[in-house]
C-alpha cells in the first residue's frame, strides 16, 4: 500500500491507475479509524479496482470553538486498518499541502445546509464540500463512499455532485454500531465511563422513533416528543437538535408523507454526538 503526503504523489498514482483503465473508489476520513470507516473501505474495495482512503483532519470544517485541537489521532493504527481492509493508497497531507495561504475558492452548498448540523455549525458544510471536492478532483474517483451516520453530509455531498455535474457516484453506507447500539464515532473516545453509559440515549431514541414510524405514526411532534423524552430523562445529556426533515431536501416536515430523515445531535457532557434514521416511503 502506498502512502502519499503530497497532492502530486497521489495524482501520479491515480494517473497510472486511470491509464490502465481501472476504476477508483474514494473514502474520505478524518482519521482515528474504527469499524464504521472499515465498512466504507471494504465496500469500496469490493466495488472498485483501486481505492484511495484520505486521512485528513480538515481544519476549515471546524469553527474556532470546536474540537479541532483535541480531535484524536493515530496515523500508525489507521494505516494498519486501511491496509488490512484492502485499500491501495492512503492520502495523508498536511493542511498546508491542501490549502495555499492565498486560497480563496470554497464550495458552498445552500438551502440543504440550513437545518440540522448546518444550523449549529454554520461554516461546517462549506469546509466539508471544499475538501471533498478537492479529494474528488485529486483521486478522479468513480465512486466516493460516505456513512449514513453523517446523514446530512451525505445528502449535501450528493447535491453538490449533482449540481456541479461531477463525474462521481456518491455511495451511502449504513451506520455501524457498538453491540449496545451506540453509533461508532471517533468522538466516543472523549466519553468517561458514566458518559459512555449516558450516550446510549441517542440510539435508544433512534430505536423508539423508528419503532413508532413502523407502527404507522407519521406525526413529527409525536415522534420527536417521544424521542426527546428519552434523551431529557438522562441528566448528562443536552439536546442540540432532534428534528424530522425531508430526506431529499433536508427541510422540516410536520407529517411524514415521503422519505424522511430523523436526526439528532446531543451533547453528552462536552461531547457532541450525532445519530439518525432514515424512514423510506
Ligand atoms: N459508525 C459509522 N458507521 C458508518 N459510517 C461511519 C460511522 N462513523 C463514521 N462514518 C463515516 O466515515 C466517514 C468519515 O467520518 P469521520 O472521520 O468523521 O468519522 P467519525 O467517527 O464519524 O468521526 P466523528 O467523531 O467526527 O463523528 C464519514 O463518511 C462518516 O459518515
Ligand atoms: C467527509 C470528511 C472526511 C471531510 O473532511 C468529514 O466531514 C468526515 O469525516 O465525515
Ligand atoms: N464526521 C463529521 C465531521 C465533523 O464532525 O467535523
Amino acid at each position: 500500500m502506498n502512502i502519499a503526503t503530497t497532492v502530486e504523489q497521489a495524482k501520479q498514482t491515480v494517473r497510472q491507475w486511470k491509464a490502465e483503465g481501472l476504476t477508483v473508489g474514494l473514502v474520505p476520513t478524518m482519521g482515528y479509524l474504527h469499524e464504521g470507516h472499515e465498512s466504507l473501505i471494504k465496500r469500496a474495495v469490493a466495488e472498485c479496482d483501486r481505492v484511495m482512503v484520505s486521512v485528513f483532519l480538515n481544519p476549515i470544517q471546524f469553527a474556532p470553538n470546536e474540537d479541532l485541537a483535541t480531535y484524536p489521532r493515530d496515523f500508525a493504527a489507521d494505516t494498519v486498518l486501511i491496509e488490512n481492509a484492502g485499500a491501495d493508497l492512503v492520502f495523508h497531507p498536511e493542511p498546508s499541502e491542501l490549502y495555499a495561504p492565498d486560497a480563496c475558492t470554497f464550495v458552498n452548498v445552500e438551502e440543504i445546509t440550513s437545518e440540522l448540523c448546518g444550523k449549529t455549525r454554520p461554516t461546517h458544510f462549506r469546509g466539508v464540500c471544499t475538501v471533498v471536492s478537492k479529494l474528488m478532483n485529486i483521486s478522479q474517483a468513480d465512486r466516493a463512499y460516505f456513512g449514513q451516520k453523517d446523514a446530512q453530509q451525505l445528502a449535501v455531498v450528493r447535491r453538490m455532485v449533482r449540481d456541479l455535474n461531477m463525474n462521481v457516484e456518491v455511495v451511502g453506507c449504513p451506520i455501524v454500531r457498538e453491540e449496545d447500539g451506540l453509533a461508532k464515532s471517533s468522538r466516543n473516545t472523549y466519553l468517561s465511563p458514566a458518559e459512555r453509559e449516558a450516550a446510549l440515549v441517542l440510539s435508544r431514541a433512534v430505536r423508539e422513533g423508528h419503532h413508532l414510524m413502523e407502527e404507522g405514526e407519521r406525526d413529527a411532534k409525536t415522534i420527536l416528543g417521544a424521542m426527546r423524552a428519552i434523551i431529557e430523562a438522562e441528566p448528562l445529556a443536552r439536546i442540540d437538535y432532534v428534528e424530522m426533515v425531508s430526506w431529499d431536501g433536508i427541510k422540516p416536515v410536520d407529517v411524514a408523507d415521503s422519505s424522511v430523515l430523523v436526526a439528532m445531535a446531543v451533547y453528552i457532557g462536552k461531547t457532541r454526538l450525532i445519530d439518525n434514521f432514515i424512514f423510506e416511503m
